[in-house]
């Protein structure tokens, strides 16, 4: 069952990180001001895979209902610190808590409040197969083998928070890439996740998924949902975004805390037009952010305009 919660800002002593290699300082605080845990509270996270040291003292910590856009270069880290945070991928050293469960001591992680769309996979399956199945599927675990008597209502109902609900018949062969991505993105979506991560979603899709995604984001942004969504260039999702933290070699370079404390995002901007449209007519419409295309991954800065 979905926890009810409400977009009570977080109290969070979490503090913009300059813009060097130091590692942003330990986060004292565990709690927000209704007591609640943070999503994501990760303290000096170091993760070596084979010869690489790939995560180098990552402190971070994501407030329930924020939408953070992780982002960096090629190989700075970023799905290796998202697959960190969901247990795929092992602590060298360090703490990471999700929902204030400890997930080295793996005790008591809420898994079912967490959902997953890992970077571009195709979801062309060998068999014919539908949209709907597909998405069903996500309500499969170790326990569970086959899918529940509403799994097809669910199915449908999570194809459209995505904008596919009609297509939930189709064979998933004939969806374009974006559109495929999108029955992921459903598929991760089924279980209600509190807290959903997604990789690179803009990555080679059309206009028409990438506005479609905005809007789906909008949605569950509104409804409460925690997003860390990594990007490269954060695109028509800008305007979505309290929060941009950039990876550099395995360290947070920047950490645009600025609308930690006053998310959701301020007044005085827009959506892209056409994802405005539809979200108002969802009455979803939301405020924008200020201009992260201005921001610089090298350096961590923004530029002037
Ligand atoms: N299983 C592994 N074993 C050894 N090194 C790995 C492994 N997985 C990733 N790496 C290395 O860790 C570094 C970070 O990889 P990661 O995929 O997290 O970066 P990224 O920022 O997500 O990159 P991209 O934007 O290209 O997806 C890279 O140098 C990569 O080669």
């Amino acid at each position: 069952m979905r926890s009810n919660r409400t977009r009570t800002p977080a109290a969070t002593t979490s503090t913009s990180c300059a813009a060097t290699s130091a590692p942003c300082g330990k986060r004292s605080t565990v709690r927000d001001r209704a007591g609640r845990h943070p999503a994501v509270q990760i303290d000096g996270l170091h993760v070596e895979l084979g010869a690489n040291s790939v995560l180098e003292g990552i402190d971070l910590e994501v407030a329930d209902g924020q939408t953070l856009a992780l982002l960096g270069a090629n190989g700075s880290g970023k799905t290796t610190l998202v697959r960190a945070v969901l247990g795929l991928v092992p602590a060298t050293r360090g703490r990471i808590a999700v929902y204030g469960a400890d997930l080295v001591m793996r005790r008591a992680v809420p898994w079912s409040r967490l959902g997953y769309v890992p970077q571009r996979v195709n979801a062309q399956p060998v068999m014919s197969v539908t949209a709907e199945e597909v998405v069903a599927a996500g309500l499969l675990d170790h326990r569970r083998l086959v899918p529940g008597s509403h799994a097809r209502e669910r199915a449908q109902d999570a194809l459209g928070q995505v904008g596919l609900r009609e297509r939930s018949r189709d064979n998933v062969h004939l969806f374009s890439g974006g559109q495929q991505q999108r029955v992921l993105i459903a598929r991760a979506l089924i279980r209600r996740p509190d807290l959903l991560i997604i990789d690179e979603p803009l990555s080679g899709i059309d206009h028409d998924s990438q506005t479609a995604l905005a809007v789906t984001l909008s949605d569950l942004q509104a409804r409460g949902t925690t997003i860390i969504v990594v990007l490269h260039d954060p695109g028509v999702l800008a305007p979505l975004i309290h929060r941009t933290v950039v990876l550099d070699h395995g360290r947070v370079r920047h950490d645009d805390a600025a609308g930690i404390e006053g998310f959701p995002p301020r007044a005085g901007s827009t959506l892209p037009s056409d994802a405005s449209d539809d979200a108002r007519v969802r009455g979803t419409d939301r405020a924008p952010h200020p201009d992260h295309h201005a921001l610089d991954l090298t350096t961590g800065r923004r530029g002037s305009s």
